[in-house]
């Protein structure tokens, strides 16, 4: 049964009829492409009134998020105002004894694809996806089709680390057990067939390939963790002279339109006939993007499953022994990582409702005494990269508006120790957090962070990853197709 669904399509965005198709009536997919200027605006981060989209403006960019508990769509025009949006939780099939991701991933792609309205769709003219960072998929480089289970994102491959880190740099980003590569050398190392005719790719790659059919394409950030150096713009000598080195994805900047939008898909669902499929990015960089800052020292932290931190820096810093890494955004570095904190060890212990409900109970102004490493199993990323280290949510009080309080400052705990080793290391300095992901509508907790970090943290204008991911196609959407 698919994932339930919930839908917003504000009434105040009117489309007003009319066409996008070039004057000449060509599809411009089988012509090159005007090129016409985008630079995707990191503008302030202020709403933009809902407005009348008129007949001259009408092309829609669609950017879709694949996070970890669900995926959304969000359809913008060219100012960045939402004309729809939508998400679905992932419908669960069984493979034998592991959960079928793979099925679930490409119905849920289909699924949001049709709850698009049909006076939406007509003019969306780009797409883009973000997707979990280092979620791996090795499959057929004839048929796209899996070998195997992905990897998933917070999956460790320790297996595999010792072969990882005789062949990187020092401390490099691969030099942890959930890294792709990891994955990779893990997969390579215990399959006999398939080797020669593999290919492989992240969650973000393969859902886009369904879409353009061009396989094997990746973006800098997605290939950051199996050994892309995003400044040089290559894989480094010492990753391609490894034997599984023709499995590597080519490699470029997220938002880069690499073909156009599949026909049959393209007529089944209504989209424009121009319309592009862009290379995208992971769920934590997408929601940066969303929340469209733009000065270094400004930080976004994603409180979605995990507690993703991402700050704009003028230095590029990595550590693998702390989980630290950067990824390129265009001319800057947003370093900082992922723990494994975060909503997933809410969702083990009380419903939406119930986060809700316990959290007017708060005062955030107030310390909790409880002291808890919160996570939702053993495994630990960033700032403390140990695959062993152990939840620690105990002793639980009475009152559970007490225990959530606690839980909330011990997460926001981690996350000011995560700033502060950023800091240590030489990123720029953090000067405010902007907020997005599911945690963010926790206006509580933004109060008890503001307190622990003692830095001014605020909701983003936009916070689902989405968003983010929609700015990419708007960015892709007037470039030259690959
Ligand atoms: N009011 C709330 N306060 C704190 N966390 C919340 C609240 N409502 C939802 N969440 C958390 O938000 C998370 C979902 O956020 P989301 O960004 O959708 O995650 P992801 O994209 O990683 O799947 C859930 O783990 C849930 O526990
Ligand atoms: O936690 C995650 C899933 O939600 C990912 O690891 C997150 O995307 C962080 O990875 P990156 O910094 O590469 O985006």
């Amino acid at each position: 049964m698919a994932g339930s669904i919930s839908m917003t399509y504000p009434a105040s965005a009117i489309l007003v009829s009319g066409s996008s198709i070039s004057k000449s009536g060509n599809r411009l997919c089988s012509t090159s492409r005007k090129r016409r200027e985008t630079v995707m605006s990191l503008g302030s981060n202020k709403e933009r009134p809902g407005v009348v989209v008129q007949s001259g403006d009408q092309r829609l960019y669609l950017g879709l998020d694949f996070g970890t508990s669900g995926a959304r769509f969000s359809a913008i025009d060219k100012d960045g105002t939402i004309q729809a949006e939508a998400k679905r939780e992932y419908p669960w099939y069984k493979n034998g004894e592991t959960q079928d991701w793979v099925r679930s991933w490409r119905e849920t792609l289909f699924l949001l694809l049709e709850d698009i309205p049909l006076d939406v769709r007509k003019h969306i003219v780009s797409i883009s996806i973000d997707g979990t960072s280092a979620t791996t998929l090795i499959v057929d480089s004839e048929t796209g089709e899996p070998l195997g289970r992905p990897f998933l994102y917070n999956e460790s491959c320790p297996d595999a680390l010792p072969m990882v880190k005789s062949i990187a740099p020092p401390n490099h980003t691969v030099c942890s057990g959930s890294s792709t590569l990891c994955k990779l050398v893990s997969w390579w190392n215990h399959v006999d067939s398939n080797k020669k005719s593999a290919q492989l790719l992240h969650q973000a790659d393969w859902l886009l390939w369904l879409l353009h059919g061009k396989l094997g394409v990746s973006d800098y950030n997605n290939a950051l963790k199996v050994g892309y150096d995003p400044e040089v713009d290559s894989y480094p000598a010492w990753l391609l002279r490894q034997p599984y080195s023709h499995l590597l994805p080519s490699v470029v900047a997220p938002g880069t339109p690499v073909s156009c939008l599949k026909e049959d898909i393209r007529t089944k669902f209504g989209f424009q006939n121009d319309c592009v499929v862009c290379t995208g990015t992971t769920d934590s960089i997408a929601a940066f993007l969303a929340a469209r800052v733009s000065q270094p020292g400004d930080a976004v932290t994603s409180l979605g499953s995990t507690l993703a931190i991402k700050l704009l820096s003028n230095t590029r810093i990595e550590d693998s022994r702390f989980g630290v890494y950067s990824h390129r955004l265009d001319d800057k570095w947003l370093v900082g990582g992922a723990s494994n904190s975060g909503g997933a060890v809410l969702r083990q212990l009380f419903t939406d409702d119930q986060l809700e409900k316990l959290s007017e109970q708060i005062n955030p102004l107030e310390a909790s005494p409880l002291d808890y490493y919160p996570l939702p199993k053993a495994g630990e990323r960033f700032p403390v990269s140990d695959p062993n280290l152990s939840p620690r949510l105990l002793p639980r009080p009475e009152n559970d508006a007490e225990y959530l309080h606690g839980i909330l400052e011990s997460i926001a705990r981690i996350e000011a120790k995560a700033y502060e080793l950023l800091k240590e290391m030489g990123a720029t300095q953090v000067m405010k957090v902007f907020t997005a992901g599911g945690g963010a509508k926790n206006e509580k907790w933004i109060k008890i962070r503001e307190r622990v970090l003692g830095l001014p943290v605020s909701r983003a204008t936009h916070t689902e990853a989405a968003y983010g991911a929609a700015l990419l196609a708007l960015r892709g959407a007037n470039q030259n197709i690959l």
